[in-house]
């Protein structure tokens, strides 16, 4: 008898066994989707772990119900990374299963099932169980799944319904309500008898008198060489020639227009690589040692300044990759950026790159799974999230920006961090992983000096440019002298008037979003907080509303004070929103956008505004930590920051790293192209040490001072960080918790366990919280006990019956 171990997409601590019944037993594997029974009434489609003939000691099993797909969906590579994915990081590999499936690959008897109208009516190519879950959708719109079940009596449907979303006669209901829609674009082609070399001489001399329709086949003929296809968008951007001209030789029975659904995420064409720069010596030598690095150990760290041309460097050694027939993840720590490397990959890799992140919707992401599955996309560009992806043959992972802490998931389970993640999954391939930044990590640099990891360093900026000059301007002494317009000094204000004299840009940095952190009222000193969560209210003036960046509810303005009565409300500190907004009443010319959270909800929205920055349709950008990162603008030569000291003062270990990379990586969006760039830097404390490092680009100095408050603290990278937190309505409930699991563990960890505490934040979306730290020491028995011991410890606090509603959080390595 055999035997599977299913993994379903709940978070069940353990995974269930169910019996292979015999018909199955030839194609039921490891990674493949099988449809089970849980409990008396629901169904879902799970994926089996594994086939072995070990009955489960406790209970009987049931039998698989289907199986759904030909070949597994996932690579034995996968379930080890889930399996080490959930160990590590204290989830169930359920939770990690929910997070890596596409929901169009989850199926549960809870599913609500869709039809697709864009399918229309001819069911003709279906077979009849097919045909009669169609017709009935057809009719009814929407199906649960147990109704299926009663159309085609029978329990086992999933393979039915596979088939159906396969053929997109259905779609699966996803809060988002996203409905499937065939993308439709319009392609141009030559007519087939001009396909003829002879036949197209005589056809250059009849439009000799027409130049645009000329100009218009040639791209035409330029085009469908490079590409294979011609899109009509892309055929007028390049000829520059308007819908009617296209039209003309249309007419003319020369070229015809046809609509064809497109991949939602190109793939495949015909372009060929193309590398057409070379490296500078210094990126020449950089690219040497990596390769170098490369044959002795895994991990390799670039720390490469800003505009150094690390893109560049990855460029080449993709293209190295994928001449070996390699796959290659290149992780960026956010989609925000993915915009514009994306363009700049494509230009030497054309369709065979793809892109990943988790605003994709659910058809992309099945396009994008698929692909990667069978290796037909040598190349992706994602956030974290493509890690969970089933690459078929890596050879490399390249981490950019590796500093930054997006790149640690906070929810939901798995709260991984992308960067260890990938340095394990990279080991399960024998592949690569090349760590790039500015401004490393102190973990990173600390594991390069140890000799764990290869160090790469490239000091200079490409075409020879100087790092951008910074100048540190005392906004004390200024709003003493009342030199201030708003929070602008006099010295930020003559630099920006310079800049945009000189047809230059400038970016502005100030890391709060809104228009006022905070309001207060100046009589009784009383401060608007959530009803849900305890922190101040931001004001976003723009909507006129107070907003909660925690939960998201909104306020309307408070026209008196909520305690004293009075009408002596003012805005306190400020956010991006004001700064655009005074920006404009001081330069009433420039053109002002701004870039963060609220401004570019949607990926498009972020896209266009960087398009338009290039394009030079913007003087002044304003922005949040989003433009700090990676950005390459040619034309940007000034830098401000408004405040640093907002930076600089939180209660934060990792605050002065932070601080420092924050300054160091937006400073290094000036001066990129066309001469030096400058940086201003407007800060009360003028003498922090960190503002002097960043003056000098000096990452090494700021290292050493803060790697040797790290080793007397005992905080990473000498010792691991793992947070736990519990969460409960009842904050007296929440606080006996903690305090009996702190008082169980405490025994066993000793002093290596802080707390616990509520954190600064107490209360969030009517939870209240309390949080326990636990140092754990770099050894790999250690953590393991302890995380044992915790886990066993989590079971026993949630069956006592007043504490069985309290959530527990681990979060390992937390950031
Ligand atoms: N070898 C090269 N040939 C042509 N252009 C180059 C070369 N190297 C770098 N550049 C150009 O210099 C600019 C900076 O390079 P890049 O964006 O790769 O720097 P980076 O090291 O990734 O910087 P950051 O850390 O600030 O993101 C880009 O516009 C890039 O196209
Ligand atoms: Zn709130």
């Amino acid at each position: 008898m055999k035997f599977a171990d299913v993994i379903l997409p709940l978070a069940l601590p353990k995974n269930y066994t169910y019996t292979v019944p015999p018909e199955m037993e030839g194609t039921v594997k490891a990674g493949s989707r099988v449809a089970v029974q849980l409990g008396k009434q629901k169904k879902y489609a799970g994926i089996v772990k594994s086939v072995h003939e070990q009955p489960p000691a406790n209970y009987k099993t049931k039998p698989l119900l289907d199986v759904l797909d030909k070949d597994p969906v996932v690579y034995p590579t996968q379930l080890s990374f889930w399996q080490w994915l959930s160990s590590y990081y204290m989830c169930t590999e359920g939770e990690v299963l929910n997070a890596a499936l596409p929901a169009h690959l989850k199926l549960s008897s809870e599913t609500l099932l869709l039809f697709n109208d864009a399918y229309g009516d001819d069911f003709s190519a279906l077979d009849d169980d097919e045909y009669l879950v169609a017709e009935a959708l057809h009719i009814r719109k929407e199906l649960r799944i147990d109704e299926v079940q009663l159309i085609l009596d029978k329990s086992d449907v999933y393979s039915v319904i596979k088939e159906l979303l396969e053929k997109k006669v259905l779609l699966v209901y996803e809060e988002l309500k996203e409905v499937y829609k065939e993308k439709k674009e319009n392609f141009v082609q030559l007519h087939a008898q001009y396909e003829d070399e002879e036949q197209l001489a005589p056809l250059f001399n009849e439009l000799a008198k027409a130049p645009k329709q000329m100009e218009l086949l040639l791209a035409y003929l330029h085009l469908i060489k490079t590409q294979g296809s011609v899109l009509q968008s892309e055929l007028l951007k390049k000829s520059g020639a308007t819908v009617a001209q296209l039209k003309g030789l249309v007419e003319k029975n020369i070229l015809w227009v046809e609509k064809r659904t497109v991949d939602r995420v190109p793939g495949g064409g015909k372009i060929e690589v193309q590398i057409d720069f070379s490296l500078s010596p210094a990126q020449e030598k950089a690219l040497s040692e990596v390769r170098r690095n490369f044959e002795e150990k895994p991990v390799t760290l670039l720390h490469g300044v800003t505009s150094s041309g690390k893109t560049q460097l990855y460029v080449k050694l993709i293209e190295e990759y994928v001449a070996k027939g390699k796959q290659v993840l290149y992780l960026l720590p956010e989609i925000a950026l993915t915009a514009q490397i994306i363009r700049r990959l494509q230009k030497h890799f054309g369709n065979k790159i793809g892109i990943y992140h988790s605003r994709f919707n659910n058809n992309e992401r099945v396009e994008i799974w698929n692909k990667v599955k069978s290796g037909e996309l040598q190349i992706l560009l994602g956030a974290r999230s493509s890690l969970l992806l089933p690459f078929r043959d890596l050879g490399m992972i390249i981490l950019d920006e590796e500093h930054d802490a997006s790149y640690k998931q906070q929810d939901p389970a798995p709260r991984y961090h992308a960067r260890d993640a990938a340095i394990y999954y990279a080991g399960l391939f024998r592949a690569k992983v090349l760590l790039g930044s500015a401004t490393p990590s102190l973990e990173s640099y600390f594991n390069a000096q140890q000799g764990k990891y290869g160090l790469v360093e490239l000091t200079e900026r490409f075409g020879g440019l100087e790092m951008p000059q910074i100048e540190i301007i005392d906004v004390k002494k200024e709003r003493a002298e009342k030199n201030m317009d708003e929070n602008f000094t006099p010295q930020l204000k003559a630099a920006i008037s310079n800049s945009m004299a000189a047809d230059k840009q400038v970016i502005l940095f100030q890391n709060r979003r809104g228009y006022a952190p905070f309001l207060m009222c100046t009589t009784c000193g009383w401060i608007p907080n959530c009803k849900n969560c305890d922190v101040s209210l931001t004001y976003h003036r723009y909507q006129d509303k107070l907003h909660c960046h925690y939960c998201g509810t909104r306020y309307p303005y408070p026209q008196t004070c909520g305690a004293c009565g009075s009408q002596t409300m003012v805005t306190k500190s400020f956010g991006t929103e004001k700064i655009e907004d005074d920006l404009q009443q001081v330069f009433p010319k420039a053109r002002i956008a701004r870039m963060d959270m609220d401004a570019v909800r949607n990926k498009d929205s972020h896209n266009k505004m960087i398009q338009l920055l290039e394009q030079k349709g913007i003087d002044i950008l304003v922005g949040t930590q989003m433009v700090v990162k990676g950005l390459d603008f040619e034309n940007v030569n000034l830098v401000g920051i408004l405040s640093a000291d907002s930076l600089l003062s939180f209660p934060d270990f990792r605050v002065n790293e932070r601080a420092f990379q924050l300054m160091e990586q937006v400073s290094g969006r000036a001066g990129r192209k066309h001469g030096q760039g400058k940086v201003i830097i407007q800060a009360s404390n003028t003498k922090h040490p960190i503002l002097h490092y960043v003056t000098m680009h000096d990452y090494k100095a700021m290292y050493a001072a803060e790697i040797a408050e790290r080793q007397r603290f005992g905080y990473p990278p000498f010792f691991r960080l793992l947070k736990i937190t519990f969460k409960h309505k009842d904050q007296q409930i929440v606080e006996q918790a903690a305090q009996v699991f702190g008082n169980w563990v405490r025994p066993h960890i000793g002093p290596r366990l802080v707390g616990p505490a509520a954190p600064l934040v107490g209360r969030i979306r009517n939870n209240y919280l309390q949080e326990m730290l636990v140092k754990l020491p770099r050894d790999t028995k250690v953590i393991t006990d302890t995380k044992r011991l915790l886990q066993e410890h989590f079971i026993k606090l949630q069956a006592e019956k007043q504490f069985r509603s309290v959530v527990i959080v681990p979060d390992v390595d937390c950031v």
